[in-house]
């Protein structure tokens, strides 16, 4: 088996307000392996993106990282200072975002955006150096070179968000967050951003975090797919698993809410009501009140993630034994 990149232990992140505060995120662990894609699915609202910030180090007030431990390559993340914190994003760890592609600076042109992060980390590189490397970066990501000096309302959304992607690869990162990275574009453009990133997974051997509301296509994409709900995680396990065997109810919910991969057709059952809100959390396992199964202890006593190693699997539900 491969070693573990990252790992998440007992992570907690609070939005804190003037008079009150809203647990995000409550005390979750998971890791990211060497070499696999992970993804993170739930409904809006879960947390996954307070999650991707929290490993990038980029949680902002309100929000507040109130607990746990994040260990990249077994160093402890939240207790880095500024300079290695400033090598640990980009260098290591980095970042594409839905609206990464609205980020690139409209004025400046595409090669100086992607040779300023280049140089920021390795000054002492040559012009040439830095250029060649941004040629590599744009045949990588599959744009001619030759629109190396191209400004971005040049390019096509799907081509801004490849050259997005040009640019949180260029220092060789072992792990990139990948935050609804391709929400913004049409399906088929979708489809072919994700195929090169598997592609250039494979190739160049990243970990990638993967977070998106595409139960499907994170299924087709990752190796192991973590299922948030209110702030926890409730579910882990292979993909495959998550499709042929959910063991957590909120997981097979949230499979009926999506359309099958193959197959025909079938009718699409949702989830009845809301998750609840952040002030607001039920006592006992937080899915309870929408669990058709739930029986009386559920909405008692909280169920711990427990692992399951003959299915590679982990589950937080009374029902499994
Ligand atoms: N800046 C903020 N201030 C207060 N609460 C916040 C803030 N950002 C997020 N939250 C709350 O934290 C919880 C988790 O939000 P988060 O954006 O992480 O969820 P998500 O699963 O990524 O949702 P989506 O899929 O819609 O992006 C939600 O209840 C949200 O309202």
């Amino acid at each position: 088996m491969s070693s573990n990149l990252m790992e998440v232990r007992n992570l907690t992140v609070d939005y804190v307000g003037e008079d009150s505060v809203a647990r995000a995120v409550n005390g979750i662990d998971f890791e990211i392996r060497e070499g696999e894609a992970f993804g993170l699915a739930g409904e809006s609202g879960c947390g996954k993106s307070t999650v991707a910030f929290a490993l990038a180090r980029l949680t902002r007030l309100p929000g507040l990282v109130t607990g746990g431990s994040i260990r990249f390559k077994g160093e402890e993340v939240l207790g880095f200072e500024k300079e290695r914190l400033r090598k640990y994003r980009w260098r290591e760890v980095s970042f594409v975002f839905q609206s990464a592609m609205n980020a690139l600076n409209p004025v400046i042109p595409v090669s100086e955006q992607i040779c300023d992060t280049i140089w920021t980390h390795n000054p002492k590189a040559s012009a040439e150096e830095v250029r060649a490397r941004a040629v590599e970066m744009f045949e990588l990501v599959g744009i001619p070179p030759r629109r190396l000096d191209d400004y971005p309302h040049q390019f096509s959304g799907g081509m801004r968000q490849r050259i997005c992607i040009a640019i949180a690869l260029c220092l060789n990162p072992r792990l990139i967050i990948m935050d609804e990275p391709t929400t913004a574009l049409d399906v088929v453009v979708q489809r072919d951003i994700i195929e090169q990133i598997v592609e250039l997974k494979s190739r160049l051997g990243f970990s990638v975090l993967f977070i998106t509301h595409d139960l499907g296509l994170m299924i087709e994409f990752c190796d192991r797919i973590g299922i948030m709900y209110a702030g926890e995680l409730v579910e882990v396990a292979p993909s495959a698993a998550i499709l042929n065997s959910p063991q957590h109810p909120y997981t097979r919910a949230l499979g009926n809410s999506f359309p099958p991969l193959t197959g025909p057709r079938q009718r699409l059952e949702g989830i009845a009501g809301t998750p609840p809100a952040p002030r607001a959390m039920p006592q006992g396992c937080r899915f309870a009140p929408r669990c058709a199964q739930a029986m009386p202890v559920c909405s008692l006593v909280p169920p711990e993630l427990k692992i399951y190693p003959e299915r590679e699997s982990e589950a937080a539900c009374h029902l499994l034994k």
